[in-house]
């Protein structure tokens, strides 16, 4: 099978995009798709795959699948390079429209001149933040603010916040020092998260600054997360480290991403897109 791909990424957080205006690809095969393009060795080499496919109720819509070929509900990073596609490929003519995703729909505004598109903006929507909406074991209702949260005898203080998908933000004092590579592969797992979570640990910087790395679920270190940095900011308002409705810049591995919490419980979030491939996979 012969499959006309896109490789862009937001900060590094990179995916393979398939038009499917224009694809058809069996939903089955779906999920071997994003495992086979996403190894680095005998496919192209990404965090995974997104689907950029027809929608009824927006102008596009997106599905996105981990390295691991699960699906995930949304994408900050992918959504940028949506739009980013979605404007340059004539998919849409204005610059703001609608993006479909499993976790209800967005809006995103292509910023750039004429039909390169370098920043987007999306309107990410309002975050869950009770146990159930995460979601997290445990009958009550309540909001997972600072609560302490032991992993492999680590003491951790765990914030919790659905942006569509699932994230456990952990402070910390000193973002090198972030214990990522050993618990990120526990706690992204750990039963306390029945649909599995992605984890951030979190320096603060000032009101205004934040220093960030991911564990994502399904994919591992990823060089950046745009749900992660919403929900980073959203943790960081919750603990009165940040305060809302003003921007704060998340220093991720791969770049900075702008977010604002804004006082009708939106989360904006504004960013580059770029690609880097176009080509075709042949697939078996
Ligand atoms: N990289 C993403 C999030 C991708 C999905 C996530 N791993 C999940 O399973 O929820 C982003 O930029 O938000």
């Amino acid at each position: 099978m012969k499959i006309p791909f896109t490789k862009m990424h937001g900060l590094g957080n990179s995916y393979i995009y398939i038009n499917m205006f224009e694809e058809h690809i069996e939903e089955e095969k779906l999920s071997k798709l994003a495992i086979d393009v996403a190894n680095k060795d005998t496919g192209i080499g990404s965090d995974g795959l997104i689907l950029i496919e027809p929608s009824k109720e927006a102008a596009v819509g997106m599905r996105i699948f981990n390295k691991d070929g699960s699906e995930g509900k949304t994408c900050g990073n992918g959504l940028r390079c949506v739009a980013k596609f979605a404007y340059e490929n004539n998919l849409v003519k204005e610059k703001t429209f609608l993006i479909e995703t499993k976790a209800g729909n967005v809006t995103a505004e292509v910023h750039g001149t004429h039909q390169l598109i370098d920043e987007v903006t999306v309107d990410m929507g309002e975050p869950s933040l009770n146990r159930k909406a995460i979601p997290m074991i445990g009958e009550d209702t309540s909001q997972i603010i600072s609560e302490n949260f032991e992993v492999s005898h680590h003491p951790l203080e765990l914030t919790a916040v659905s942006m569509g998908n699932p994230h456990a933000v952990f402070f910390v004092e000193n973002i090198e020092e972030a214990p990522l590579h050993d618990l990120g592969p526990i706690i992204t797992h750990d039963h306390r998260f029945p649909e599995g979570v992605n984890v951030e640990f979190v320096e603060v910087v000032n009101e205004t600054e934040l220093h960030f790395r991911v564990w994502e679920r399904g994919s591992g270190i990823t060089q950046a997360c745009g749900t992660g940095a919403c929900a980073a900011v959203v943790a960081a308002v919750l603990n009165r480290y940040a305060a809302k409705d003003q921007v704060v810049t998340v220093h991720l591995s791969g770049g900075d991403l702008a977010i604002r919490w804004a006082t009708d419980n939106h989360v904006w979030m504004k960013g580059k897109a770029q690609t880097t491939i176009e080509g075709t996979f042949l697939w078996s």
